[in-house]
């Protein structure tokens, strides 16, 4: 039995069968209708080409297998009545939502040193109603989708994720997109602190930096702050949620 099993709920008894996730160090028990599929920041800035992360020299060659394996996992959510959430960082045109010289971000945003370095992209990096801002092509929300904007890394902060998921009664948050190092560690850190119960999905995100930095993400994740799967074994976990969704 994991800590999910042994978990009495809290007051509402939600629906449909406890499933086992095969997840590192442990499985883990969850019921579709308390977990949502987190696609955190799938934006061109993050992803593609020309977007802010290769302008600041990061790689991002291998992103496209990444992309496939987001988009096999939100078949599997959709059709099993998971809640699926995209997070979509960035700031308002005028940088407000970025901070000035006294926020930190002002400091360690790299999107914001590249376009101080680089004056000519001035308002192009993670601006709201840019395309470096939108999310790819590939992984447009469906209706029931849920879009939550957010301004620092960790999607926790500034933004309503958390009245969103506590209003619908979710606990576990399934983690998928880029960068596992940055706002998909932070993001399932604070869940962590805020008792939600984050598993990444470890071939449906992707680094920002050196390979090391994905596997330092993700032994932090399974050692301290949650749990390590991948999405063939999410999308087999929650076939029979989605044989049950089906039979209604
Ligand atoms: C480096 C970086 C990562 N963001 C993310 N979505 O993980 C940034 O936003 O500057």
């Amino acid at each position: 039995m994991n800590a999910i099993e042994s978990f009495s709920g809290y007051g509402l008894e939600a629906p449909g069968e406890a499933l086992k996730l095969p997840a590192r160090p442990e499985p883990l028990a969850m019921k579709a209708s308390e977990t949502a599929l987190i696609v955190v920041d799938m934006q061109n800035a993050y992803s593609t080409k020309g977007g802010y992360l290769d302008l600041a020299g990061f790689d991002v060659s291998s992103t496209g297998p990444v992309i496939e394996k987001i988009r096999q996992a939100l078949a599997t959510a959709h059709a099993a009545g998971i809640q699926v959430i995209f997070l979509q960082n960035g700031w308002d045109n005028g940088y407000v939502e970025a901070g000035g010289p006294g926020s930190p971000n002002w400091h360690k945003s790299n999107a914001l040193k590249t376009m101080r370095k680089r004056p000519e992209l001035a308002g192009t990096l993670l601006a709201k109603g840019g395309w470096d801002y939108q999310l790819v092509d590939q992984l447009t929300p469906q209706p029931g989708d849920i879009v939550v904007p957010k301004p620092r890394y960790s999607g926790f902060f500034n933004s309503h994720l958390d009245s969103t998921l506590r209003a619908r009664g979710i606990r576990n948050l399934v983690f998928t997109g880029i960068a596992t190092n940055v706002c998909v560690e932070s993001t399932l850190r604070d869940g962590f602190h805020l008792e939600y119960f984050g598993v990444v999905l470890a071939d449906a995100t992707h680094q920002a930096g050196p390979e090391f930095a994905q596997q330092a993400a993700l032994y932090n994740i399974e050692t301290f702050f949650g749990w390590v799967s991948n999405v063939e074994d999410f999308c087999s976990t929650f076939a029979s949620a989605e044989a049950a969704v089906s039979a209604l």
